[in-house]
């Protein structure tokens, strides 16, 4: 690797270097328009009158200039009266199917209609991390696994964080306002309280690791969008030009290895053998990949749940009224026991209000308008007779479903209690309406086997943050201060992070216990 680098920096490797690269350019441009695109036989979402090229142009545009206008025109005009459509993106075009076809989606198996395939594309899983993970995903089992089975015992850890998290960045000064970046804050916070569970303490308080923490998502989606049209050798050598991705590797590297070499070390004790640890396939021992693997998962669970959040405070300030029965609820729930026993998921379960207030929050300000991606690994007819061809990216419109009146009554009016109104008591019937419960009704966190693995500890994180706002703070907009406004850019919905609000530590005494 030294030797290539030093090669490239040299006169000859440069030119040598823009001589692949215009090779690799010419060559994918060829390959790009000799192939005749197979699509399925059904009608583009036109924006432009134009026929051809041009026309499609146009319809990027369009798209690009007002994407959730052109996704809902998509879900009012075709999804809506059962009909599927292509929406032509930057990078690729979609085949939105009907929503009466979730099901049949759905139950598509991985040889037909793959998930991973689709997210290997869309995170860039090769390249961005490493070969490895494209093929096997057991990580991911971890969060389905010990992550949402162990939340009882660790639950009380993630609180004695949170609390740390926000004495360290909040402050615990109750004599005046302050003014602090709402996503900025929010996304310290939640890494901070993500990593408690990820890698645990000391790292979870380590400056530097919690700053690539943060930003590696983003630059994982840049580098992702920058070369998933390249061919494979073209994206290798242009891997070596993400400088910033690079750079937090390079951070990752000196804070993860030695604490996963630390580790396996530990398994290779027989002391520690005999308290149960099975011993793992050396294949599944490279330090590096299960790194790798550590910020696959890091990836997505941070950004998400940070997003979500954000938005929640947001609601919380455009709707001070609601502050109250939320505060009563946790009262209630968790000030029986005022000690580290109140913290268990049966008390966060009971905790509905709350529980309807982020999937309400979330509803309407998602962070995709687009779920169940899926990628047609080969040909694939639907029941109505629509060919999927191999190759073609699959996608339903989930935010159109959300805002639909026919399907929630006043879609468009937030009602931050309204799942928690129509839940009976029967704890069966009423887990529909939970925030983590994926269903067609609730697609946040997708449908179906694929759907998201870590949503029952989002769940957990995103409601010991906010009982943490709500008992221990007051929050609102300050006066004279822009209000957040949420853009959207493609298919996904970005918070403001530019806009501020006001935090105070509350001098009441009224949850005494509940966080000492
Ligand atoms: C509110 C927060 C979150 C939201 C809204 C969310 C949403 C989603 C969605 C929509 C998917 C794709 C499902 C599909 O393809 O059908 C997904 C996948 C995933 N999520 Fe989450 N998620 C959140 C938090 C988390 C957290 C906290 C973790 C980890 C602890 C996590 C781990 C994952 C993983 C591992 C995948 C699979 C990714 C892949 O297939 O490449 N998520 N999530």
């Amino acid at each position: 690797m030294a030797s290539i680098q030093s090669f490239l920096s040299t006169e000859g490797g440069f030119i040598a270097l823009r001589v692949i690269l215009l090779a690799a350019v010419a060559l994918t441009a060829i390959r790009y328009f000799a192939k005749k695109e197979r699509l399925p036989d059904v009608e583009f979402l036109r924006a432009s009158n134009k026929p051809g090229r041009a026309g499609g142009s146009e319809d990027i545009q369009a798209f690009l200039s007002d994407s959730l206008g052109t996704i809902m025109k998509g879900y009012n005009e075709y999804s809506k009266l059962g009909k599927h459509f292509l929406l032509r993106t930057p990078r690729q075009v979609y085949f939105i199917a009907a929503p009466n076809f979730l099901e049949e989606i759905r139950k598509m198996p991985d040889s037909k209609l793959s998930q991973p395939a689709a997210a290997n594309i869309i995170f860039q899983v090769k390249h961005n991390f490493h070969p490895d993970l494209e093929a096997d995903n057991y990580h991911f089992n971890v969060v389905r696994g010990k992550m949402t089975q162990g939340i009882n015992q660790y639950l009380p850890d993630l609180v004695a964080e949170t609390v740390h998290a926000f004495d360290f960045e909040v402050g615990s000064d109750a004599s005046q306002w302050r003014e602090l970046r709402t996503w900025s804050l929010v996304s310290k916070l939640v890494t901070r309280m993500a990593n408690k569970m990820l890698v645990g303490a000391p790292l979870c308080r380590n400056e530097e690791y919690l700053q690539m923490s943060c930003d590696i998502t983003p630059a994982v989606f840049d580098t992702a969008v920058k070369i998933r049209n390249y061919p494979d050798f073209v994206k290798s050598i242009m891997m070596y030009f993400m400088k910033t991705k690079e750079q937090q590797l390079k951070i990752a590297r000196k804070h993860l290895l030695p604490v996963i070499e630390g580790r396996l070390a530990l398994l290779d004790n027989p002391v520690s053998r005999e308290k149960g640890n099975k011993p793992v396939d050396t294949w599944k021992r490279n330090p590096e990949i299960l790194m790798q693997r550590l910020l696959h998962l890091n990836v997505n669970a941070i950004h998400a749940p940070a997003y979500t959040v954000t938005e929640c405070m947001v609601d919380l300030c455009k709707n001070p009224e609601i502050h109250e029965e939320l505060r009563a609820e946790i009262e209630q729930v968790l000030g029986k026991n005022r000690d580290a026993s109140c913290w268990t998921k049966e008390n966060l379960d009971r905790l509905v209000k709350l529980d309807s207030f982020i999937r309400e929050s979330s509803r309407l300000t998602p962070i995709s308008a687009v779920k169940m991606e899926r990628l047609a690994v080969q040909d694939v007819r639907l029941s109505d007779g629509t060919l999927i061809p191999r190759g073609t990216s699959v996608a339903v419109i989930a935010h159109g479903r959300h805002l639909d009146e026919d399907i929630i009554p006043n879609a468009r009016t937030f009602d931050a209690f309204r799942y928690a109104r129509l839940r009976t008591g029967d704890e069966m019937a009423d887990a529909e309406y939970a925030f983590a419960q994926a269903t067609s009704e609730n697609m946040l966190f997708g449908l179906g086997r694929h759907a998201c693995p870590g949503r029952q500890f989002a769940t957990a994180l995103c409601k010991v943050f906010l009982i943490c706002v709500l008992v221990r703070y007051d929050v609102k907009f300050l006066e004279g201060r822009p209000l957040p406004q949420g853009r959207w850019t493609q298919k996904f919905r970005n918070p403001d992070t530019t806009t501020t609000m006001g935090w105070q530590r509350t001098r009441s005494t009224r949850f005494d216990g509940i966080f000492d």
